[in-house]
């Protein structure tokens, strides 16, 4: 099915003997850890990925080697200390995958240049991708790299039922199962579109829904993101695609926009023999599990992503819908719930909008900052309240409780590593996140109702001791001493 037929050019490996061991070491390597049969015998005549890298410029490869690591699986691994700062590895722009190379590709970019609509940036690459595995001849050199892409992944996507169903009740089951169905609508699609009509160019039954999902899901775990001046921009740069993710590490790796060139520096010192790492970002397991395939446990990353919207027949909706913007929110507004931020001040703000009654609308129109403190102990009790029955009811929406997840993630139920268990952290992960918000929404409620009647007045008075209760009156605050003196203590 591959064929490779590329003679060695300049770079002639047997001119030095580092060199050689170590495109020994790379072809054994590539030959153990591809799955396509046919490469195999015929690697020693041709060129190997970083010989192509290098006689288009690519830097640092001489030191750097690929391994299997216990805890990432493969990855890249220092032959020479390198101390903070040092270039580790460039990549240049001519080997990147990009929009721009696919659509300057003699046979693909005319019809991918034709779409109108045009394909979006993730459905290029995956489409681009799809097309150099697909190609019987030519394109030997971008073929070093697409043989050497995992041939399968662990992303949710992929998860068989029961895997997926350890996560019932968190985002990331509701996300999976709604991605799986675009994504099935969208290969239609793009079969439709590209895949059938251009059959000289897209063997059919080379382009499969898996194939295209596998597509996908490379995007997803190995593409690059970079936010230039005027636009944001996608790229998959071989052999730095190798790099795995530690928290450990900043991000290092910068494209160069004039150059055109990707290069990753050493955030920290490393000793010979050390994993090389880059950061992928403050990423919380659903979308590292989601796009990555898989998790960290205990990310301090993680996040619920809790989705609050406005029906547009809710009393004032128009009025409602200009305080939202005037306090820079959406009707429609998602908001990070994080293990250091459990209830941001901004779904408290969107909560007093979005229940107010006619005449707290007019006090925060009056007000600087719209709602972003109490307006009324009413609207304060009213949204708390709310809070409080949402955030129970997703806790409850949970298939399995934290509890029973610790227990079956410590036993041998799930084995480590595995699906059920990156998706039993997710669960976990949400979950946590979820009971914080709780709790902090109760630690807000009884600043709010009297301790003793639940009456939410304006003028409800701490406790003056500990100030941790609220009462009405003095008379409720009487009545409430006996059940409250156990806990009353002063702040100091
Ligand atoms: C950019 S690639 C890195 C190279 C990849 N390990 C390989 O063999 O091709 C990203 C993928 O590496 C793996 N990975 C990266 N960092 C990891 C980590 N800290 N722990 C576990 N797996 C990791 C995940 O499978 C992820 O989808």
């Amino acid at each position: 099915m591959i064929q490779m037929t590329i003679t060695k050019g300049v770079l002639d490996a047997s001119l030095d003997p580092r060199k050689k061991n170590r495109d020994c070491e790379f072809r054994k390597w590539q030959q153990r850890t591809c799955k396509h049969d046919s490469i195999a015998p015929l690697l020693t005549h041709t060129m190997t990925l970083q010989e192509w890298l290098e006689k288009n410029g690519a830097k640092g490869l001489d030191h750097l080697v690929l391994e299997e690591f216990p805890e990432t699986g493969r990855g890249i691994k220092t032959l020479r200390a390198l101390k903070a700062g040092d270039e580790i590895l460039t990549i240049p722009g001519a080997v990147l995958w990009t929009v721009d190379a696919a659509n300057t590709d003699p046979l693909l970019g005319p019809i991918l240049r034709s779409l109108d609509p045009p394909l979006s940036v993730e459905e290029t690459l995956a489409v681009f991708l799809l097309f150099i595995k697909a190609r019987d001849t030519g394109y030997e050199e971008r073929k070093l790299h697409t043989e050497v892409l995992p041939t399968h992944y662990t992303a949710s996507i992929f998860f068989d039922d029961d895997e997926l169903e350890v996560c019932a009740g968190s985002s990331l089951y509701g996300v999976t199962k709604q991605l799986k169905q675009q994504i099935k609508s969208e290969y239609m699609i793009t079969l439709d579109r590209l895949f059938v009509k251009h059959p000289e160019v897209f063997p059919l039954h080379k382009f499969t829904l898996e194939e295209y999902s596998w597509a996908l899901c490379t995007i997803w775990s190995r593409a690059m993101d970079f936010k230039l001046p005027e636009k944001q921009f996608r790229l998959i740069a071989p052999f730095a695609d190798m790099l795995n993710h530690s928290l450990g590490v900043k991000t290092c790796h910068v494209y160069d926009q004039r150059t055109g060139v990707l290069r990753v520096l050493a955030d920290n010192d490393y000793k010979a023999r050390d994993q090389v790492f880059i950061n992928y970002g403050p990423v919380p397991n659903n979308r590292l599990l989601r796009l990555y395939g898989f998790v960290l446990p205990n990310n301090p990353h993680d996040s619920y992503e809790l989705v609050l919207t406005t029906h547009h027949l809710a009393p004032f909706y128009d009025q409602k819908v200009a305080l939202f913007i005037a306090a820079k929110l959406d009707v429609n507004s998602t908001f990070s719930l994080t293990l250091t931020e459990p209830l941001p001040d901004k779904v408290l703000q969107y909560l007093r909008i979005q229940r107010s009654t006619s005449q707290e609308l007019t006090t925060i129109l009056a007000t600087a900052n719209a709602a972003s403190k109490p307006v009324t102990a009413r609207n304060e009790a009213e949204i708390l309240t709310a809070l409080d029955e949402a955030l129970e009811n997703l806790l409850a929406g949970f298939a399995v409780s934290i509890e029973e997840l610790g227990l079956r993630v410590a036993g041998d139920q799930y084995p480590v590593g595995g699906n059920a268990w990156a998706a039993a952290h997710v669960s976990m992960g949400e979950q946590r996140i979820l009971r914080l918000a709780l709790a902090a929404t109760r630690d807000r409620q009884v600043l709010v109702v009297c301790a003793r009647c639940g009456k939410a007045e304006d003028g409800n008075k701490k406790c003056g001791r500990c100030k941790k209760v609220v009462y009405c009156s003095v008379d409720c605050q009487k009545a409430h001493h006996k059940e409250h003196k156990g806990s009353c203590k002063s702040p100091q």
